[in-house]
């Protein structure tokens, strides 16, 4: 579909431009704004309302479609509402005004990641209670606050309250990733972040000397063994075709700190990595071998974590697995060609595969450039649109899955 008068505008694509406007950006979002959002959608649809405040100011605002079976496990339609920040005079229009162009896409913060998702979920659900349509499992939608910095004061605490428990959620969908083809990626896994900060002490002094043992050159040693690395894990993805980026270890050098003076050789510098650790490393080995190029960098070089996941799950994609039977086969029924694929990056998804909730990463967009995080993120509203309608088709497959092993 392309642009036509506002007044033309699908009401859908109307509501996404609504949301894009709410500014839920890192590192202060107006989360008020975004929940009294939901809060209206809510009564709208006339569905259910919960809000469960996990920290003060984090409140994880819960939307629910009650299924016709209580017994039976729900399904758990998750999205986070914060977005990353912006460098505005990159942008061909301003990221918050949610601007649609003469061939109708739309650009905005949030465009791709994931506020399109949060709009599919309710869109998809008010067309399948408009047609009068009651399915066997309940359906909650949540809207989280956080995701962009971590979870730490949204999913990762949510999973732990009673009211999540009370979901009894068998299975949740949460954000993927754009595919630049006509295929639709689908995440069953992810990369574990690890935020490590390497500190370098050693001898400080005048720089017109050959000091030795000083901080920078033990630093140097232990970032080119992490860029060595780097590059070795980039060649193992480089020289396989079948191996995918999440697939491999990745890590980038993103801070690099210490110095006072340009004359004084500083006691202390530090050098901080994002590592994504692909799920089949032995955690253990590659601890010690973080820790062991820190020991041959020299004395008094330690590390700290400031991110460190451990529990990494991949939710199966076979039949054996119910959820993913029904998921693929309504993909197959509408000729969308999905690529499974390990998450690169982290999403909520971790904490919730971590409780043992099967989990998918899936953001309907095909056709589409991978712009999130970038300058002049945008969707297409055809392509958002595409989105609802394939909601509409998953949700009452998954829904109507028969009763499992696990929802007795
Ligand atoms: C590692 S915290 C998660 C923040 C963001 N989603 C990322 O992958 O970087
Ligand atoms: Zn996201
Ligand atoms: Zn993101």
């Amino acid at each position: 579909m392309t642009s036509k008068g506002p007044e033309e505008e699908h009401p859908s694509v109307t509501l996404f431009r609504q949301y894009l406007r709410i500014r839920t950006v890192q590192p202060k979002p107006d989360y008020g704004a975004a929940v009294a959002f939901f809060e209206e959608r809510a009564r709208q649809l006339g569905l259910g309302c919960q809000k469960v405040e996990v920290a003060p100011g984090y409140v994880v605002t819960v939307l629910t479609w009650p299924g016709t079976n209580p017994t039976l496990s729900s399904i758990l339609l998750n999205s986070h509402t914060d977005v990353v920040p912006v460098f505005k005079e990159h942008w061909s229009h301003d990221p918050f005004e949610a601007f649609k162009d003469s061939e109708g896409y739309i650009y905005a913060r949030g465009a791709q990641d994931m506020k399109c998702v949060s709009i599919q979920y309710l869109e998809a659900v008010r067309r399948l209670k408009v047609e009068g349509h009651r399915f066997p499992r309940t359906i909650h939608m949540t809207f989280v606050p956080d995701e962009e910095v971590g979870g730490h004061q949204g999913m990762e605490l949510f999973v732990q309250r009673p009211e999540f428990h009370a979901l009894r959620a068998g299975f949740a969908l949460d954000e993927g990733i754009a595919n630049p083809t006509d295929a639709f990626t689908v995440f069953y896994s992810e990369r574990s972040p690890w935020w490590v900060r390497v500190t370098s002490t050693g001898r400080p002094g005048h720089a017109s000397r050959f000091m030795e043992d000083t901080a920078a050159e033990k630093l140097h040693k232990v970032v080119s063994s992490i860029l060595a690395f780097r590059e070795k894990e980039w060649q193992r993805l480089q020289s396989n075709p079948h191996l995918k980026e999440g697939a491999v270890t990745s890590v980038n050098l993103t801070k690099l700190e210490g110095g006072v003076a340009y004359n004084v050789v500083p006691a202390t510098m530090s050098a901080s990595f994002d590592f994504r650790v692909a799920p089949d490393v032995d955690f253990k080995a590659f601890e010690e071998q973080l820790q062991s190029w820190c020991q041959a960098a020299g004395e008094g070089v330690t590390l700290e974590f400031a991110q460190k996941w451990m529990h990494p799950r991949v939710t199966p994609t076979d039949d054996s697995n119910p959820w993913w039977a029904a998921f693929s086969r309504v993909c197959k029924d509408m000729n969308l060609t999905l690529e499974p694929e390990i998450m690169p990056a982290a999403t909520d998804n971790r904490y919730i595969r971590a409780v043992g909730v099967p989990a998918l990463g899936f953001s309907p967009m095909n056709r589409t450039p991978v712009l999130l995080h970038d300058h002049d993120e945008r969707l297409h509203e055809a392509v958002f649109l595409r989105g609802v309608d394939i909601y509409t088709r998953l949700l009452p497959a998954l829904a109507s899955v028969p009763a499992l092993p696990s929802d007795s």
